[in-house]
């Protein structure tokens, strides 16, 4: 086992969207990361890409990873868990556990425990995919097994895909509903948004890049002036003028309402998953 090797169980959407990261922002080399998937076209087209090492088997991966993230759906954890088992505890025979990440959504540290064995040091982790232009958003909640210096390294592989904090695991299936699905709560806001400037009569090329300077011009000025959202809305909205207009049709359409309900459900959803 090498400690600075970070070796990927799965090489899907999440996968190759943290391996790209972490190869842009310098975190590792592509010397050492080392890549699993069982349709081997994705571990090549990492390969291609980045020009990480591709292993043979899940094991292998075990044995040469000092970190070892599970990027697999929930639904494929259980097999892929059973497998990694035995290699892990003759890992363990001849030195020391390799760290094992799980960002599998709805995956408790409990349900891990459970499966691998005792003493294995273990992080769960929320991350999303603005990961892969290291602008990612990422919650990671440890074990009891996990040391600091561990937990350092684990923020530093997350932080140099974007925002890393560390957070009690009771608060992971919120944040799932929240910044791991966000992503796409975001894209259906920006195609809608899109949609509606063609609608009235924009462009299409020029809708989208008015919707992309918008809503990056939006996020500058709250992070730029830290006001209340509140506050740089109503500076928006001009008495009996257009804006509030607008509003008012979506507070009716209980736009509010239906992101609580859609963070509720996704997180709730995260919790289904686990049990
Ligand atoms: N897509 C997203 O935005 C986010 C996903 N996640 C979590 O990341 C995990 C992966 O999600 P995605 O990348 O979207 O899924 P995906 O389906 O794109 O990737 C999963 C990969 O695992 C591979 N795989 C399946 N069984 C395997 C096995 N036994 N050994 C090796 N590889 C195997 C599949 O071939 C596939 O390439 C999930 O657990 C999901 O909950 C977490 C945060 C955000
Ligand atoms: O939809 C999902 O299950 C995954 C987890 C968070 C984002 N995508």
């Amino acid at each position: 086992m090498s400690a600075g090797v970070i070796g990927f169980i799965g090489a899907g959407n999440m996968g190759s969207a943290l391996i790209g990261g972490i190869v842009k922002a310098r975190c590792a080399g592509p010397e050492n990361i080392i890549v699993y998937d069982v349709i081997r076209e994705k571990s090549l087209d990492l390969r291609n890409r980045y020009n990480v090492t591709i292993a043979e088997s899940l094991s292998e991966v075990v044995i040469r990873a000092g970190t070892v993230v599970l990027a697999v759906k929930p639904q494929n954890m259980s097999e892929v868990l059973d497998e990694i088992s035995t290699t892990l505890k003759n890992v363990y025979e001849s030195g020391a556990y390799p760290l094992m990440i799980s960002i599998a959504a709805g995956i408790s540290l409990g349900y891990l425990e459970e499966r691998l064995p005792e003493g294995v040091p273990l992080i769960r982790v929320m991350p999303n995919t603005p990961a892969l232009v290291l602008k990612g958003a990422s919650a990671l909640a440890r074990n009891a097994h996990v040391r600091d210096h561990q937990m350092e390294w684990a923020l530093k592989i997350f932080q140099s895909v974007g925002f890393a904090c560390e957070v009690e695991e009771k608060l992971m299936d919120a944040v799932t509903g929240l910044s791991g699905s966000g992503p796409a709560y975001v894209l259906l806001f920006l195609e809608a948004l899109t949609d509606a400037g063609v609608f009235t009569g924009l462009p299409r090329p020029l809708a989208r890049e008015l919707v992309l300077h918008t809503v990056a011009g939006t996020v500058a000025l709250v992070q730029e002036t830290n006001k209340h959202f509140a506050d740089l809305k109503d500076m928006v909205t001009s008495p009996g003028g257009t804006t509030i207009h607008g509003l008012r049709v979506l507070e009716c359409a209980g736009f509010r309402g239906n992101i609580f309900d859609a963070v509720m459900a996704a997180a709730r959803r995260s919790k289904e998953l686990g049990t």
